[in-house]
This record gives C-alpha cells, structure tokens and sequence, in this order.
C-alpha cells in the first residue's frame, strides 16, 4: 500500500508517531513517505492512505496545519487517519477539524486517533512531566500506535462518523490562539549563553527568529508559540517571559 505521512510538530511528539507508524508500515512491506508541512510536501497522486496530524493548542490543531490542509490537498478518494498529540485528555478532541476539512476533500477518515504526549508549554499548575511519567506515556502510546498499525494491516478500520460538533468554534478559537500566540512570541529573548550558532533562526517554521547586524537574535511578529526555539536551543539560552525552561527532548527518552 502506498502510504503518506504528514505531520506538523513543534518538538518533536508529533514526528515521533510519524515516524512510528511509518517504520511499522516499511517493515510490512508498505511504501512509505513521511513529510513535516515545513516541507510543503505534495501528496502522492496515487496515495492510497493518507496520515496526517499534530499538536494541540488550546482544542485544536495548530492553525497553521489547518490553513495548510485547505491549501495544499487536492480533492481525491483515498484512505485518511488524522491524529493528535496533546498533553492531556481535555480539549484533545481538535482532531475533529482536520477530519472535516479532509473529509470535505474526498477522503474517507477511518479513524481520528488522540495520543497522550510530553508536555512541552509548562507554567502554574501545569509543571513539566516528570522522567518516569514521561516513559509512561510514551509506553501507553506506543500500545495504542501498535493497535493502530495492527488494524491498518488487517484493513479492518471502518468509516468514522463524521457528524462532529463544534468544529466552527474550534477553527474559531484556532484562529484567536495564533493571534494570542504573536504575544507569546514576544516574550520569548536570548540571554547571554546564546552562542549565536543560528539554530533556532535555521529550525523556526515561521521563520520568526533572525540575527540583527549586530548578531543579537531578534523575535519578530509571527511566532505561533510551537516552543521548538526554547526546547532545541544547545545552550536553553531562550528565554520566556525572561524565565528559564527546563527543556524536553523526545530524543532523551526514545532509542
Ligand atoms: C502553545 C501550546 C498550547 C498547548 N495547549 C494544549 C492544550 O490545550 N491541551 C493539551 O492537552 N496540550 C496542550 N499543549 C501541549 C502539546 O499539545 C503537546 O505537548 C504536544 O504533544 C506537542 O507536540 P509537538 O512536540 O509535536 O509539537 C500545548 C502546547 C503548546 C506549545
């Protein structure tokens, strides 16, 4: 089977079920693609499954995997899962939106998959995730990307229902938390350990970080606070709200 796999992720959570199910799926025998939209990937004419997800801001998928979904899929019959990663159960249900518009598009949704992930936006009551509740979910995950991938092999996923409620006001609130996110944005600083190595101006998909003349990083207007700068940065030299983060690497936890 021919299989695309598109994610947006800001830290890595995303990528990882990507990747995940895209090895499981190789192994099979399955020709696999697996794209980040920072890519601007096309589908494949001939795709017969189409894997396509992301993060949760606030009960939705970025906005900007939304705007790239309306843009960039052309109408066609194929096979479509949409997923998310989120930090915890509430408003993980924004999956709901991309199945629409896809669904619009011509694609049968067979299934509408959550995933609990590592925290990566923490503050107050929402700390970050300690080592061992990490691994857990991480654990949890995997059985349940493992009971997907069994059901993709056996083909024996059915059709989603698809008559979601709320998704106008999730693309609504998708919409006031890209706008909210600009403010994020412009919290965020280099301290004094930035080494200026320019990885955070290479890797921000909005291309929102950039070197002044005097190679002090500048943050412009259009962050849509995915926290990749902040959780990649070598030497945690950025700064929100002039707080230090402690990072989170998927990398520390997974082979
Ligand atoms: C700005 C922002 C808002 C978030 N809002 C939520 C939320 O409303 N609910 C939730 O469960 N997780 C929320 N999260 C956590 C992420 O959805 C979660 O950590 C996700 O797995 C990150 O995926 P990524 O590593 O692919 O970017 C938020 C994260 C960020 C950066």
């Amino acid at each position: 089977m021919k299989v695309n796999i598109i994610h947006f992720s800001g830290t890595g959570n995303s990528e990882y079920i990507a990747k995940y199910i895209g090895e499981k799926l190789k192994d099979n025998g399955d020709k696999v693609k697996i794209e980040s939209i920072d890519k601007n990937p096309k589908i494949d004419e001939d795709v017969e499954l189409l894997i396509i997800g992301g993060p949760i801001y606030a009960s939705n998928v970025p906005e900007k995997l939304i705007r790239w979904v309306l843009r960039n899929v052309e109408n066609k019959n194929a096979n479509c899962i949409v997923y998310s990663t989120s930090a915890g159960l509430i408003n993980a249900h924004g999956v709901d939106s991309l199945a629409k518009k896809l669904n619009k598009k011509g694609y049968n949704i067979l299934a509408k998959e959550t995933y609990v992930m590592p925290r990566n936006f923490y503050f107050g009551k929402y700390p970050k995730n300690t080592k061992k509740e990490v691994e857990d979910m991480i654990n949890n995950t995997n059985k349940q990307l493992d009971i997907l991938v069994d059901k993709i092999k056996k083909e024996s996923l059915s059709l989603e229902n698809m008559e979601n409620k709320g998704v106008l006001g999730k693309d609504l609130l998708a919409e006031t938390f890209s706008i909210m996110a600009k403010f994020i944005g412009k919290n965020l600083s280099a301290d004094e350990n930035c080494i200026k190595c320019g990885l955070c101006v290479k890797n921000c998909p909005q291309n929102n970080i950039r070197f002044e003349k005097d190679k002090t990083i500048k943050f412009d207007n259009k962050c849509m606070a995915c926290m990749k700068c902040i959780h990649s940065c070598p030497k945690n030299a950025i700064n929100y709200k002039n707080k230090k983060y402690e990072q989170y690497n998927i990398n520390e936890y997974i082979e």
